[in-house]
Formats: C-alpha cells, sequence, structure tokens
C-alpha cells in the first residue's frame, strides 16, 4: 500500500486529482476503449472534483471516453432529491466535464427490484473491461462505500443496512434531521473494490484519524473494511496532516521517509505498469477450490478462500518515467520483463521493470547507534545498521420487499 502524506485537505486533493488526470492522459483512452474510473460521493471528494473540473477547463484532461460507476446510492430517496447521490455527481462533477451522460453509472436506489439492480450492476462494470482506477473516501468507521463494519471481506454490490454512526454522520447533510436520512443503500461490495486495477483512497480531517489508523497500523479486519485494501496489489491513501493525529509517529516518519527516497530517486510515483491497450481479460480473483464462485444470489462460506486466491495482479508495477536528474533510479532498472511500447515517455524502461518500494525495517531508518538500541527489542541478538536517513432510527427503511 502506497500512502502519502500532505499537508493539508487542498495540497492532499491536489495530489489525488493530478494523479488521476495523469492516470487518464497515459491511458490515452478511446471509444473503443474508455477509462474506467470508479467514484465516490461525500464531502472529502468535493476538492478533488474542482480540480478535476478545473483541469478539463485548462484543457488538461478531457473525460470524453471515461465511464464511470459510482460506488452507492440511498435507498428510497428520488433520483432527484437533493442529498441523493446522482444529485450530488451531477451537481459536483459530471455537469462541469464532458463526459457522456451515458458513460456515467450510479446505482439505482429506487429500481422495482434492487438485488437485480446489484446484479446487473456488477455485469456492467465487468462488460465495461472492470474498474481501471477506483477513487474512494473513507467513513468514520473505517468503512468503503457502505460496506459497514462486518461486511462481508468478499461483498459485492448489495442492498446494505446503514450504522447508525454513518446515519448519524450524515444527517448533517439532512439538516441534522436522523429521520430524514435513509436507513438503506446499495453499494458495491468490498471485493467489487478490490476486483479495481487500482484503488485510491482519500483521508481528510482529524475525524478519519482513528479509522485510518486502524486500517494502516492493524490488520485485514471487517470492522474496518478499508483495512481490507491491505489485500489490494495497487492501493494508495492519501490523507492529511490532521488524518495523522492517531498513527504512530514512527508510522508517520516511515512513509513520509519513503515518499522523500522515492522522490529523491526520481519515482514520484509508481504506476501500474500495463494498463490496458484494447479488450482485454478483467481482472479477477481466481479462487481455485471444488465450490462455485459465490454470488450474491447463492452466497458460500468464505472462509480462508480469499487467502487462498491468486490475487489479480496481473499488472505487476513500473514505475513512471524518472525526472532527468534522477540518473541514480537507473540501477534499480533490472528485471527484463514484458513489452511495455504504448507510451513512448515510458520507451526508455520498455524492457525493463522497477523494483518495488520495500518497506524495510522502520528501526533502520533510526540514525542514532544508542537510540536504536534502545528501540530495538533483544539488541544483543539483532544486527543493527542505523541508516541515515532523515528525513433517532425510529423511520421504517423502505426495502421494496426484500430481507436484508
Ligand atoms: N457512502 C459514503 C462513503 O463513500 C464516503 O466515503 C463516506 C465519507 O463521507 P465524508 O467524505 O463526507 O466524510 O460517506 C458515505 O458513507
Amino acid at each position: 500500500m502506497r500512502f502519502f502524506i500532505r499537508d493539508d485537505a487542498p495540497a492532499a486533493s491536489a495530489h489525488v486529482a493530478s494523479y488521476i488526470v495523469e492516470r487518464i492522459n497515459h491511458f490515452g483512452p478511446t471509444p473503443a476503449h474508455p477509462f474506467v474510473l470508479g467514484l465516490p460521493t461525500g464531502s472529502t471528494p468535493l476538492g478533488v472534483y474542482k480540480i478535476l473540473a478545473d483541469k478539463y477547463k485548462a484543457g488538461e484532461v478531457s473525460f470524453e471516453n471515461v465511464v464511470t460507476f459510482n460506488m452507492d446510492e440511498y435507498i428510497g430517496i428520488p433520483r432527484d432529491h437533493p442529498e441523493s447521490y446522482h444529485t450530488f455527481m451531477w451537481k459536483h462533477f459530471f455537469s462541469h466535464v464532458n463526459i457522456h451522460p451515458s458513460n456515467v453509472h450510479i446505482l439505482d436506489g429506487n429500481a422495482p427490484n434492487l438485488e437485480a439492480e446489484c446484479v446487473e450492476y456488477e455485469a456492467k462494470i465487468q462488460a465495461a473491461g472492470g474498474i481501471d482506477l477506483f477513487l474512494a473516501g473513507m467513513g468514520e468507521d473505517g468503512h468503503i462505500a457502505f460496506n459497514e463494519p462486518g461486511s462481508s471481506l468478499a461483498s459485492r454490490t448489495r442492498v446494505k443496512t446503514l450504522a447508525y454512526g454513518t446515519i448519524l454522520a450524515n444527517s448533517r447533510f439532512f439538516d441534522d434531521d436522523l429521520d430524514q436520512v435513509p436507513k438503506m443503500a446499495l453499494t458495491v461490495g468490498v471485493q467489487t473494490v478490490l476486483e479495481a486495477r487500482e484503488v485510491v483512497v482519500l483521508a481528510l480531517g482529524a475525524r478519519k484519524a482513528l479509522a485510518l489508523q486502524r486500517c494502516i497500523e492493524q490488520g485485514v479486519n471487517h470492522m474496518w473494511t478499508l483495512s481490507a485494501l491491505q489485500l489490494h496489489p495497487h492501493s494508495m491513501i492519501v490523507c492529511d496532516e490532521d488524518a495523522t493525529l492517531e498513527l504512530q509517529v514512527k508510522t508517520v516518519k516511515y512513509f513520509k521517509d519513503i515518499d522523500q527516497v522515492a522522490r529523491a530517486e526520481g519515482f514520484e510515483q509508481i504506476l501500474p505498469s500495463k494498463v490496458r491497450t484494447g479488450p482485454s481479460k478483467v481482472p479477477t480473483t481466481i479462487i481455485t477450490d471444488e465450490f462455485p464462485a459465490p454470488t450474491i444470489l447463492s452466497p458460500q462460506p468464505t472462509t480462508s478462500r480469499l487467502l487462498r486466491a491468486t490475487p489479480a495482479t496481473e499488472y505487476p508495477l513500473r514505475s513512471r518515467s524518472p525526472s532527468p536528474d534522477a540518473s541514480s533510479a537507473r540501477h534499480l532498472l533490472a528485471t527484463p520483463e514484458t513489452e511495455y511500447t504504448q507510451n513512448t515517455e515510458y520507451s526508455m524502461y520498455s524492457r525493463a521493470s522497477t523494483p518495488d518500494l520495500m518497506p524495510d525495517s522502520m528501526a533502520s531508518r533510526i540514525g542514532d547507534p544508542a537510540l536504536l538500541r534502545r528501540a530495538t527489542p533483544n539488541p544483543d541478538s539483532q544486527r543493527l545498521t542505523p541508516r541515515a536517513v532523515s528525513p433517532n432510527l425510529s423511520a421504517v427503511p423502505r426495502t421494496n420487499g426484500i430481507k436484508v
């Protein structure tokens, strides 16, 4: 997982927006081969949407051949309700860029058959070639999309009952009136997100600090569903300083060091190397056992399935072209690898791969030998080699007759 800490919300939003623009432009989408972008709602991505719209107006990016899939939508409020996610997306983003309405996909929370709507949504994602980049926010309880605590990490698009905390958090959009907040939603599943080729999460403010800490410093846990991104080969979290408040100082320092070292080596960002160049296989987590893959209509026990799965990693890592003064990066390029010819910007590395930036031991980043010794358990039995790196829920939910 890549983790970038920026000074404040505008800087973090700018980082994410620039990354998305770069990914779209590098992809070079065409009508036959569109870039498929997953999108969130909430207050968090507002800055990103504004910058993306500005960049579109400045001619830096086009959404002409971008297909979008939104993460979620409330059940039971009209599509044109001021707080529906349909309204949100058109108000804050789609109406400001040149996206084709037919390329926009948002779950229909008023569909006559909600489960069929969910199954169809997954099929549409597959038909579009899979999601190239899923942008996400994060709930205060660590949820991704509306995958509330306890959601299956193998979940797919489905009907979801919202947690009280989420209803409470979202009541700010409904005149602080809990009765007005929808109690149920349609949402893509954790597994739906995990199958995107890249997942980029933006976390802003102290409200998200505890969830960020759980998702970064602790293990994969269904009570903090965003933590499942630890299993994704290309996930990236970008946050502001305030969101780091619950992280250990050494964690913050560690990831800042990684960021700094990568920049010094000329690798500002690492991109999945093999962008699609035409209709291609949709990344799918391959689970080899005697059971058929679970579907929304016939769930299967998934204990340990993910552990035995072969993740969708057919897109090995490749760094973007280094800055001209980053000649020191070249020694990192060693392993012959698959062809990569689509963009000449990358051609100098067309036959080589770059290594991932492997997290090293945090202790090895402590420069002071005495401090290092003090911070190391059983120091006499470990090789200590310090490195000089500075661096009210009464409302009855509308379920359209579906039991959830
Ligand atoms: N379903 C959305 C999530 O996708 C979003 O990440 C979350 C955070 O909202 P905010 O960004 O306003 O904190 O809100 C809702 O729960």
